[in-house]
């Protein structure tokens, strides 16, 4: 691949994460399981990148060792990921302690969860959710809570009124959106968003791409979206890299990728995709 290394350290760099050699392990009494094997890929500053592959191709071991979120049996067993937030020196995500993952964590770099419909606390409206993120990581912003929950619904296409709702108020398609906004409350420099699609229909799918692009546009935050669905990256990304057990078998233009496929698995994953959601072919 020919992406340029990282700046030296205070130098803006123009990628957000810059992942080398990563291997990702499970040991379980039936052998080692390589999920993620000798990962290399640099994801660029405000691009929105998806990692395409098929169920069990590695994709959300790679998200969840990123974010040091890998429980055991997985172990990273070799690798760095040198993370370059803006206004800070650059880190290796492998290595940074609690306290400093701690302060990365939303105001630099956060995470919609596969199946993240149900990380919303039950029992606490909307309003409150945002406000447990915001004071925690950023008490500063407390006297403009007011201005900035409805803000923040706002570029999620959801009304003011939302706030006051309870997640159980709330539409599968709500509840995701309420999520994302969330997630970009202290505009962070990366989001990884882990099937942010599934299990909505059809319509409401279009409509959380288009909020996830909008959000690319307004708060110039870098994407990285995992999805087993090619409709879902022709639609929405710029740049996607494919999956294929737990290797890298093709990183690309998503245009050129649907175009002129390199790999012969990616050009298995495009011709499963029905013609209709081929938007960048
Ligand atoms: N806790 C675990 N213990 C053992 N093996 C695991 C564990 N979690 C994942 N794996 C294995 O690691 C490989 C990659 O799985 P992973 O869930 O990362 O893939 P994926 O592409 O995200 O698929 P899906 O979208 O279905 O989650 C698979 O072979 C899977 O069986």
């Amino acid at each position: 691949m020919s992406e340029k290394p990282a700046g030296n350290a205070g130098e803006r760099s123009p990628h957000v994460l810059e992942i080398k050699g990563l291997d990702v392990t499970y040991s379980t009494s039936r052998g080692d399981v390589k999920a993620v094997r000798g990962l290399d890929l640099a994801v660029r500053r405000g691009e929105i990148l998806g990692i395409a592959g098929e169920s069990g191709s590695g994709k959300s071991t790679l998200a969840v060792a990123l974010l040091r979120l890998l429980k055991p049996p997985g172990q990273v067993t070799a690798g760095s990921v040198l993370f370059h937030p803006a206004g800070r020196s650059p880190v290796d995500l492998l290595k940074v302690d609690g306290e400093e993952l701690r302060v990365l964590r939303w105001s630099a770099l956060s995470y919609l969860p596969q199946g993240s419909m149900s990380s919303l606390n039950p029992v606490m409206r909307v309003e409150d959710q945002f406000k447990d993120v915001i004071l925690e990581h950023a008490p500063a912003r407390k006297a403009s809570l007011g201005e900035l929950i409805p803000r923040l619904l706002g570029q999620v296409g959801l009304e003011p009124r939302v706030a006051r709702m309870f997640p159980h108020e709330l539409s599968g398609g709500m509840k995701q959106r309420v999520l994302m906004a969330i997630a970009v409350a202290l505009e962070p420099d990366l989001v990884i968003a882990d099937e942010p699609t599934t299990a909505l229909d059809v319509t409401i799918q279009r409509v959380i791409l288009q909020s996830l692009a909008d959000l690319r546009t307004d708060f110039g935050v870098t994407l990285m979206v995992i999805s087993h669905d090619m409709g879902v990256h022709a639609q929405l990304v710029d740049r996607v890299a494919v999956m294929y057990e737990g290797r890298l078998v093709e990183v690309g233009d998503v245009r050129q990728v649907f175009k002129d496929p390199q790999d012969p698995y990616t050009q298995q994953l495009i011709e499963s995709i029905p013609k209709m959601g081929r938007r960048a072919s």
